[in-house]
């Protein structure tokens, strides 16, 4: 059986009470909404100088593109993966910048035809850096395209169908492509193997993150402490995408509540509003966790029920809350089900319960 379905589970914990409600617009989501895009332009750093961290990656990198401007060639195509947020979109548009070259932007689910590909691919120009986010999305046919296409610079242009379908074969100007994923293991071998430079980005730490917080306040022209910034830092999920984020709503309540001045006070009052908390858990996250202790005692719980209890899909406590609590060390996926772990009941501040025989809640991770 699946413990995750078990259907008296289910139905317990459906006549438990409901902690939340459907997931909102979240503070913490390391996704881009509408107006980080706008922001997110101004914040960029420009060069490999000016991004923060990722140490080994920029070295790497900067090794890439310094050889292969020496040469005076193309620099070799570049695979970023890594949790959106975390710069990859920053690093594509540093490549070409650094390169000299324009850039262009598509994404995997943009191109579904091998023809999207090729009309792309056909109007490029000599050096162009091309930056395929969600390159694990592409479709098979433009994939296979794809192939040819980064060894080669080469496409075949199928003309006609059935017997009478001829391929048309097409040279191509040589081209930088970045791609970019979150899920490198998703990605074909024969595509992986393709790129001549892989990096893999890291969350960041929490020193990197305060040094984004200055940059970006700078840029915002928004006076900040040491210690607000290291208050923003500390709750922002070790991504740069959401320590400006969380930035912006605390430049808000600095300005509204006080003046516009930021500290630790301001920061963590700010952040208690928006419900983030001091470990950068929302009120999601720990909706989930307070159903995993108080309700189900720690658990080991079904995935489902522990939905239920929260009110939310299976998929957006899957895929929405539990990595990053997980990532955290507050939350274990056991063979048996979702398991709060003893970090977990000191952030809530609670007590786990002694279990029969006096085992305590760690005994439920050997399971
Ligand atoms: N190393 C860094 N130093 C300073 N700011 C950074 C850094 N990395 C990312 N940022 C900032 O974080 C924001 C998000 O970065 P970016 O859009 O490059 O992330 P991404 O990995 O491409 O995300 P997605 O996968 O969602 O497209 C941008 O505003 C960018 O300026």
């Amino acid at each position: 059986m699946n413990w995750d379905d078990r259907p008296e589970d289910a139905a317990a914990a459906a006549a438990a009470e409901r902690l939340v409600g459907p997931a909102a617009e979240r503070l913490v989501d390391s996704g881009a909404d509408g107006e980080d895009q706008a922001v997110e332009a101004a914040l960029r750093p420009k060069d490999l100088g000016e991004f923060i961290g990722q140490e080994k990656v920029r070295e790497q990198l900067d090794l890439v593109l310094r050889a292969a401007r020496a040469r005076g060639a193309t620099a070799d195509h570049v695979l970023l993966s890594g949790a959106p947020g975390l710069g990859k979109t920053t690093l594509s548009m540093i490549i070409a910048a650094e390169m000299g070259a324009p850039i262009r932007i598509t994404s995997g689910p943009a191109i579904q035809h091998a023809g999207d590909l090729a009309a792309i691919l056909s109007s490029l120009q000599e050096g162009e850096v091309l930056f395929l986010d969600e390159i694990h999305r592409m479709s098979r046919p433009a994939e296979e395209m794809l192939y040819m296409a980064m060894e080669d610079f080469r496409v075949d242009v199928i003309v006609g169908k059935g017997p009478g379908a001829t391929a048309i074969p097409l040279e191509l100007p040589p081209f930088t492509l970045v791609g970019a994923t979150t899920r490198a293991g998703l990605l074909p071998p024969p595509l992986r193997d393709r790129f001549g430079f892989t990096a893999h980005m890291e969350f960041y730490e929490p020193a990197e993150l305060e040094r984004v917080v200055h940059r970006s306040a700078h840029l915002l022209d928004v006076e900040i402490d040491t210690a607000g910034a290291a208050e923003i830092a500390g709750r922002s999920r070790g991504t740069p995408r959401i320590a400006n984020r969380l930035l912006r709503r605390v430049r808000d309540y600095a300005q509204v509540k006080a003046d516009g001045r930021i500290d630790r006070e301001i920061a963590g009052a700010a952040l208690a509003v928006y419900e983030v908390d001091g470990r950068g858990l929302d009120r999601l996250d720990r909706a989930v966790l307070e159903a995993l202790l108080k309700l189900f005692g720690g658990g080991p719980v079904g995935l489902s029920t522990l939905a239920v209890a929260v009110g939310e899909e299976r998929e957006t406590v899957e895929e929405v809350a539990e990595p990053f609590l997980v990532r955290e060390g507050l939350l274990a996926r056991t063979p048996r089900g979702r398991v709060g772990t003893p970090a977990a009941w000191a952030h809530l501040g609670l007590t786990p319960p002694q279990r029969a025989g006096g085992a305590g809640q760690q005994d439920l991770f050997g399971a």
